[in-house]
């Protein structure tokens, strides 16, 4: 089910760095190097394939990726978006 916009706002305040834009629940990650951020987004896509839940990854960028999440069959933010965030955020302490 949608979350909210207070639900929503709720979440974001435990997620630094994690913002909506349109629509979706969106942060861009930094590393060291290029290849740490192409590494970082097939840990990513793996992690996606055994949640059954898929981001975008908007972008293998110079040193960054940005990732963004919004639940499809919903249409719109949901818990497992933000649950799938969080779960990013502990992929990335490995790379930070
Ligand atoms: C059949 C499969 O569970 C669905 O297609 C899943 C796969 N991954 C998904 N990922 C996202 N982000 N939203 C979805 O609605 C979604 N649906």
């Amino acid at each position: 089910m949608k979350l909210s916009d207070q639900e929503i706002a709720q979440a974001l305040a435990e997620l630094p760095g994690w913002t909506v834009v349109s629509g979706r629940l969106e942060k861009t990650y930094t590393f060291a190097s290029y290849a740490d951020g192409a590494a970082f987004a097939l840990r990513i896509a793996l992690l996606a394939e055994k949640k059954d839940h898929h981001p975008d990854l908007l972008g293998i960028g110079w040193k960054k990726v940005l990732v963004a999440y919004v639940t499809h069959s919903q249409g719109g933010i949901t818990s497992l978006d933000v649950e799938a965030a969080r779960a990013v955020d502990a992929v990335y302490t490995k790379f930070a």
